[in-house]
């Protein structure tokens, strides 16, 4: 097998031109068969605007792209059977009951009686559904609503599964199990690729890519991305940290610093050596008592990959992990 055929998405220099506006610029986008590719970005960033591009339902400006080997949009309709698809408002019929919004994908796409009541059995057993089996959509909680999108989005066993902000509206527990369950997917071959804003979501994918202004920014496997950051991270504990903060965001070396509690996170560019030794130059009230280092997060390399481009017309800056 080459290793194109083992990328369930290859996207190459695809944009999105809506009027005066690049949603999507030049993005490159290759996902691993079985893996689980996140995407991460602010508001308006051009996530949902790649999915539709991805699934074929918008056609880019510019680019090519393959999904499950077919070319898209010319293949779209092959792909429609073999992908799934939950869009960020859970499309449920909300006057259908769970087993009826079910039974309506099903027959969209032309499952059998004997297959539908196996398949629906099923996916009411593995998302926990069964008691509310004969319940109105309309009248399910937030992640119930989750749970049955994600079932319906599953209905054709889809080799390629797109999420879109799939947990914005559930609480960190289903949150939790909602991703034991896209792990129980991968494991069984499931390629997906899921936008989220959680940085907690974002640390479990595979490989993740950080967009901005429809660049992406930042991609790789997530720990080595923070291997590769450009900062170090510090935290200064002192009685003065808004004076402080508002002292230290003046400075160029300074890329970040924000208030967490009773500490102050500080992102210091590695030009300078001894970030410590140059606070307390900076800041003559500090000893080494206040200062100490820590890890970086996922946060922190958003807030380093982000923001340093304040019109939308800028060159990608993209960091390959
Ligand atoms: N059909 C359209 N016509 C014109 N502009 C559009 C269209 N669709 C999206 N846009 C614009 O493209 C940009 C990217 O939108 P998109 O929905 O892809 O962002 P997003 O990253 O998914 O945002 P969010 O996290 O809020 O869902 C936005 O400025 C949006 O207003």
């Amino acid at each position: 097998m080459s290793p194109s055929s083992q990328l369930a998405i290859d996207a190459r220099g695809i944009s999105k031109q809506f009027g005066q506006l690049e949603a999507v610029s030049n993005l490159n986008l290759q996902v691993q068969q079985g893996h689980i590719y996140g995407f991460l970005g602010p508001n308006g960033c051009g996530k949902s605007t790649t999915i539709r591009m991805l699934t074929g339902l918008m056609t880019p400006t510019h680019g090519t792209i393959t999904c499950l080997g077919l070319s898209i949009p010319q293949q779209a309709e092959q792909l429609r059977s073999r992908i799934g698809y939950m869009t960020q408002k859970f499309s449920l019929y909300d006057d259908l009951t769970v087993k009826e919004n079910l039974r309506f994908i099903a027959d969209i796409y032309g499952l059998s009686p004997n297959a539908c009541k196996r398949k629906i059995d099923q996916l009411q057993s593995t998302y926990n559904l069964v008691p509310q089996t004969n319940q109105l959509a309309a009248t399910l909680s937030g992640g119930q609503k989750q749970r049955l999108a994600l079932a319906c989005a599953c209905i054709n066993n889809p080799e390629l599964l797109f999420l879109d902000e799939p947990t914005s509206a559930v609480d960190p527990q289903n949150r939790r199990d909602f991703w034991e369950q896209l792990f129980d997917l991968s494991e069984q071959g499931t390629s997906i690729l899921v936008t989220t804003h959680y940085m907690d979501e974002a640390e479990r994918c595979h490989q993740l890519a950080i967009m901005e202004q429809g660049h992406i920014r930042a991609n790789g496997n997530p720990q080595a991305l923070l291997a590769k950051m450009e900062v170090n991270v510090l935290e200064i504990t002192a009685n003065n940290l808004r004076q402080l903060k508002s002292q230290l965001s003046q400075l160029s070396q300074v890329r970040s610093a924000a208030q967490l509690g009773d500490r102050l996170r500080v992102l210091i560019t590695k030009e300078i050596n001894d970030p410590t030794q140059w606070l307390k130059q900076q800041c003559s009230t500090l000893d080494e008592r206040n200062i100490s280092h820590v890890n970086a997060s996922l946060e922190d390399l958003f807030v380093t990959v982000t923001g340093k481009h304040p019109h939308n017309a800028g060159a990608p800056d993209d960091t390959h992990g």
